[in-house]
């Protein structure tokens, strides 16, 4: 695998709580990738929370710290990066996603209601309806989201090292399309 990758940076982009965090680390280690999250790396960078952020600087400052962090990420190989779920909805990323593979982790919004319903980390699910917003963000991100190389629909039973290794077998395939 890490052959034929020849160095190409993993991309994991969907939306919030699909596991994108979870599952990196794990190709990350499988492969010999080091791996990195665009949202701890900008809470390390701020010294705040995400929460925080968009609490105290807003939303579009977060957004721009996002683009930031990914432009300097991407001028690196041999990375695994799990980015944040809204990441898709500035043109400007494509042209940085577009370095490495594009892996969308897609699963149903009930699958991910479950995942997160006792979380507070996630400052746009702080809405008295979470399931609403779920599924107004994914409406909007879906056409962004399918821009990617993988598509890869998760079940409510695949654990994260099940999606690590399914990723992992179909890599091949996609390097061939390209
Ligand atoms: N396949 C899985 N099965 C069960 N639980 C999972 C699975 N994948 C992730 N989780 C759990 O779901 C929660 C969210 O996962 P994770 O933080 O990896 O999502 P994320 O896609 O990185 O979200 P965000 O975009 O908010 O960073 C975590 O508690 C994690 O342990
Ligand atoms: O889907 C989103 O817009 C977000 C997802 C998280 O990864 C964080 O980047 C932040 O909570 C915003
Ligand atoms: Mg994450």
């Amino acid at each position: 695998m890490i052959d034929i990758l020849k160095g190409v940076n993993l991309y994991l982009i969907g939306m919030m709580g699909v596991g994108k965090t979870t599952v990196g680390k794990l190709i990350a280690e499988e492969i010999g990738y080091r791996f990195v999250d665009t949202d701890e790396v900008i809470v390390k960078a701020a010294g705040k929370s995400i929460n925080e952020i968009f609490a105290e600087n807003g939303e579009a400052e977060f957004r721009k710290l996002e683009g930031d962090v990914l432009a300097q990420v991407c001028a690196y190989t041999k990375l695994v990066v799990a980015t944040g779920g809204g990441i898709v909805m500035q043109q400007q990323n494509w042209s940085y996603l577009h370095h490495g593979l594009i892996i969308w982790l897609d699963s149903p919004i009930q699958i991910i209601l479950q995942r997160l319903a006792a979380d507070d980390t996630r400052p746009l699910l702080q809405d008295a309806d979470m399931e609403s917003k779920l599924r107004s963000l994914l409406e909007q991100r879906q056409p962004m989201y399918s821009q990617a190389d993988l598509h890869l629909i998760i079940s409510a039973t695949e654990t994260p090292e099940d999606i690590a290794t399914r990723i992992l077998a179909t890599i091949p395939s996609i390097l061939k399309q390209q």
